[in-house]
């Protein structure tokens, strides 16, 4: 079953085309890669998927909602049903991380006080952060406890879909192993459908189950890593070079 649908999408920013008839397919429980060269519009594209951004032409359907007819209720249904941990997307540098986890608890649910302190607590533990580490502030904690901190955020309304923009960037090579395993535990235990952009070699090969490559425009590749290597891209070629 398809979560996730692209057909024939384009993208334009003014004159510009940044991509040209995008199709993919993300079923049920896959964790799936968009990889490619910088500026192919991996983050455009993921940008798409959560109504952060307009493309042009053709349709995307999320978790049975085409984006081209969907009404404002259906809209923010949608947004509670997905989590995303972006670049951009930092943790609130006035919110300590407890506070930060709670605010999609308080901006969507009517629950009291002490059921959001509760679920905060719970994911708090669920991303392997100590109880302690809820009252500080962003500037005082390491970035794999920030990344963490935000993965517990975008965990906070159990979505069924989870977004990353490269997860591990920035991150020295121990914590980006620890947040690598951290994703393949929450993806059994939750049954999350995983979208990741990565640039990570490493991170690719052990948690993608199915990729799409964007290359001057166009998807170039969609499939398993084990075809990889029959692909004749010099992308492919040059980014795969040590795994091929
Ligand atoms: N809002 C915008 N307005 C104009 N151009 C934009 C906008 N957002 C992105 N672009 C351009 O679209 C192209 C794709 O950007 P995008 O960030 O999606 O690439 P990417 O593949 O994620 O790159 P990277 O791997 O370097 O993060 C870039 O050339 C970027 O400058």
């Amino acid at each position: 079953m398809s979560i996730i649908s692209v057909k024939n999408v384009e993208t334009k920013f003014g004159e510009r085309l940044i991509h040209e008839d995008l199709n993919l397919d993300i079923k049920k429980g896959d964790i799936y890669g968009l990889l490619g060269p910088s500026g192919c519009g991996k983050t455009t594209l993921l940008r798409e998927m959560v109504m952060l951004q307009k493309y042009s032409r053709g349709s995307i359907n999320v978790l049975g909602y085409d984006l081209n007819n969907i009404t404002h209720d259906q809209a923010q249904s949608l947004r509670r049903q997905w989590g995303v941990l972006f670049q951009a997307g930092a943790l609130f540098s006035s919110l300590s991380v407890a506070e930060n986890i709670a605010l999609g608890l308080e901006e969507y649910t009517d629950l009291d006080k002490k059921m959001i302190d509760e679920i905060v607590a719970f994911k708090i533990n669920l991303v392997g952060l100590k109880q302690s580490d809820g009252e500080l502030f962003p500037s005082q904690i390491s970035g794999g406890m920030k990344k963490k901190a935000a993965l517990a955020r975008a965990l906070a309304l159990d979505p069924k879909l989870l977004f990353l923009d490269e997860p591990t960037s920035g991150l020295d090579p121990i914590s980006a192993r620890d947040f690598d395993s951290l994703i393949l535990k929450l993806h059994e235990l939750l049954g999350l459908t995983i979208v990741m952009v990565s640039h990570d070699l490493k991170s690719i090969y052990d948690t993608l189950d199915k990729i799409a490559v964007i290359d001057n425009k166009k998807i170039i590749y969609e499939g398993s890593l084990d075809n990889i290597k029959n692909q004749k891209s010099e992308f492919i070629r040059t980014f795969f070079k040590a795994n091929l």
